[in-house]
């Protein structure tokens, strides 16, 4: 079946919106500005503009072994609703994908129920418990996007120099959740004003820089790929700066939350804000922003990371950390930065879709002949009010609930299929 999108626009080269035609025949863009072929079925762009399906390479989804929190059918579901097409989840899940079974187990269930791509990751030590190595190779070898433990950080220098050696042999990228253990000092936020404020323990800056130093050290030794997870403080962003510069193959991502919130807007003791890394000073959010700008910083990647209500219920120190984060990502991000001139859409829709993708050597996240169809259409002028009631996550942990937001995705359209169309 032949699907052609009339009435639409696209960002060229230049970064100018230029209408446009687009046809999909099976599941693949077969033509893009051409005529409406005589057989099609044809839907109205309504005047939107088209994206590449978003691609975000950290998300967690919960299934198998946490389905009270998300499952597979739920967390893709609510990636349609913000506009990804490609998602890649991490493996703290239960089973963890560590072996050849545990992965085969974790894709089977990916086939079952979801409705975007999902990418699994495999993780970098068994059951992310940080001491016995996992075989990258084999895992890679039965589709293992990259390589993590996200969630916690390996605390070992050894076991990371050793699986950075082995992922080097054959390319595949290790992703680093970079947390010291010794110097987390049982903090639920981060350590600076507003923690002394609330009363509540703090983590410090040095918990995730440090080893994001040891890292790009091991990197360089090993001749190895390294992608840092949701990069948050200066301090990382200038030791990433400084690693690229040495020619180190070292790339970052950063999430929405760490650029639109610091420490000081926590309301209160909610658990609604809590997530890890915490959110920082407005010092480092101002240089996650000129990260971003200066390429320092390669992509943007939501965390997604959905918790029950009950367990965000009563306070920081009590709660697991992480907010969802698919169905506001786009619209927060435009509203503040698009809307007010600091980055171009261009520069932001590049940020969640060919950036990423290209890191990860994924041949998606681009409008293209031949590419998969998989395409965000998006309504630049409409404007919403964010309500968390609403998400098709099973998660309602966001600090945005309430927040005005303008630039909603109001049809996802995955391998040439409809999978999320706005209730008119
Ligand atoms: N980001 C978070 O606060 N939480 C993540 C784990 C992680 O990304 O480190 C989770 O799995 O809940
Ligand atoms: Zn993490
Ligand atoms: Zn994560």
């Amino acid at each position: 079946m032949v699907t052609f999108i009339e009435n639409i626009k696209m960002l060229n080269e230049q970064g100018e919106l230029v209408e446009t035609t687009i046809t999909i025949d099976k599941g693949k863009i077969a033509a893009i500005g051409e005529e409406k072929p005589s057989d099609a079925e044809v839907i109205d762009g309504k005047g939107n503009f088209v994206a590449p399906g978003f691609v975000d390479v950290h998300v967690h989804l919960r299934e198998p072994g946490f389905e009270h929190k998300e499952t597979i059918a739920t967390g893709t579901r609510s990636a349609a609703r913000g506009g990804f097409t490609t998602i890649c989840a991490m493996p703290n899940t239960k089973p963890v994908p560590d072996s050849v079974e545990n992965l085969e187990y974790v894709k089977g269930l990916i086939k079952k129920s979801a409705v975007v791509r999902v990418l699994p990751y495999g993780s970098l030590t068994v059951a992310e418990a940080g001491e016995k190595r996992t075989n990258i190779a084999e895992l890679k070898a039965h589709g293992a996007v990259a390589f993590s433990d996200d969630g916690v950080g390996v605390q070992l220098a050894s076991t990371m120099y050793e699986q950075m050696q082995d992922a080097a042999k054959i390319d595949a990228v290790v992703v680093a959740h970079c947390e010291d253990n010794s110097l987390i000092y049982g903090g639920v936020m981060h350590e600076g004003k507003r923690n002394k404020e609330l009363g509540l323990p703090g983590i410090p800056s040095v918990c995730e820089s440090v080893q994001i130093a040891r890292d790009v050290l091991l990197a360089e030794a090993a001749g190895a790929k390294y992608h840092v997870c949701h990069v948050s403080t200066k301090e990382s962003v200038r030791t990433v700066r400084d690693a690229k510069k040495a020619g180190i193959r070292v790339t970052a991502e950063v999430c929405p939350h760490h650029l639109l919130l610091e420490d000081m807007d926590i309301p209160s003791d909610d658990a609604n804000w809590k997530m890890n890394p915490p959110l920082r000073s407005s010092e480092d959010k101002k240089a996650l922003i000129e990260g971003l700008l200066d390429g320092t910083i390669d992509c943007i990647a939501t965390d997604h990371a959905p918790h029950t209500q009950e367990e965000k219920c009563c306070g920081m120190v009590g709660a697991p950390f992480g907010i969802v984060g698919f169905e506001t990502a786009f619209p927060l991000l435009y509203t503040k930065f698009v809307e007010p001139g600091i980055f171009t859409l261009k520069q932001l829709v590049d940020w969640m879709t060919k950036k990423p993708a290209e890191i990860f050597n994924l041949p998606y996240g681009q409008i293209e002949v031949g590419a998969s169809a998989d395409l965000t259409i998006i309504d630049l002028n409409k404007e919403k009010t964010i309500d968390a009631n609403e998400f098709h996550s099973k998660g309602r942990n966001t600090p945005f609930n309430g927040w005005k937001a303008k630039g909603w995705p109001v049809m996802t359209i995955f391998e040439g299929n409809v999978v999320y169309k706005e209730e008119e």
